[in-house]
């Protein structure tokens, strides 16, 4: 049967990126996305965006919900001191199979847990279950209806401490409305807004970076 587009995608990696050298990878996916098929990876427009946040904030414990192929997990986990971990979840089995394999491909897998299964249900167990106290910086990436209960949950669970970074994806498009309004008015967040495009095109998308402030 046909393949899918993540595994073609990670053949185009595996053909053209060199193992272990993380940037060729990023430059790899971006190259298939722009002239063989698109893919909503962050792309290299908002990734320098996010690759600007990452190293402001040099985090130690990062969450990021929504893999996908692994091409913000990579562009994350190449910028993190020694000794940092990024947990990332993925509801998809067959997109955390593919990522699994181009996290290895950049030689990132001693950095990188990827947990498969729901946010909502691996959210409240964070703690027991991985050890983690609280988050220094956390990726929104994933189901953009559940930005803003994951956001809440997180705080319920205790995971957000003052000075947590939170960034999201798509906050135009696709967007989500209920998160934005959220950040922005709660006395416990400060936030400010990226403008840029949706990956690949000329679409207006930008990142949110909302700091909690307890
Ligand atoms: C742990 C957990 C993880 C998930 C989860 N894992 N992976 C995802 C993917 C989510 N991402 C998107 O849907 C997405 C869509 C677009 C897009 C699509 C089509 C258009 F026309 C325009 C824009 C662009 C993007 O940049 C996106 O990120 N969800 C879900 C639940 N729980
Ligand atoms: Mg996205």
């Amino acid at each position: 049967t046909r393949s899918t587009r993540p595994q073609r995608l990670l053949k185009a990696v595996q053909k053209h990126a060199t193992r272990g050298d993380p940037q060729s990878v990023i430059s790899a996916i971006d190259h298939f996305c722009r002239h063989s098929e698109w893919a909503m990876n962050i792309g290299d427009e908002k990734g320098s965006i996010l690759d600007s946040v990452v190293s402001e904030v040099n985090p130690e414990k990062v969450l990021e919900l929504g893999t996908y192929c692994g091409y913000s997990t990579v562009r994350i986990a190449r910028l993190l001191p020694p000794g940092a971990r990024l947990i990332t979840l993925e509801f998809n089995a067959d997109y955390a199979a593919i990522a699994r394999q181009v996290i290895i491909w950049a030689g990132l897998e001693d950095k990188v847990q990827l947990v498969e299964g729901a946010s909502e249900d691996w959210i409240p167990r964070m703690k027991e279950h991985f050890g983690i106290e609280t988050f220094d910086f956390v990726f929104l990436d994933h189901w953009k209806d559940r930005y803003l209960p994951d956001t809440k949950l997180m705080e319920d669970c205790g995971l957000l401490r003052k000075g947590t970074v939170l960034l999201a994806d798509n906050v135009i498009c696709p967007g989500v409305p209920d998160y934005l309004a959220y950040v922005r008015n709660s006395l416990s967040y400060k936030s400010c807004y990226f403008k840029s495009h949706l990956e690949y095109t000329k679409a207006e998308d930008g990142l949110e970076k909302s700091v909690f402030l307890g």
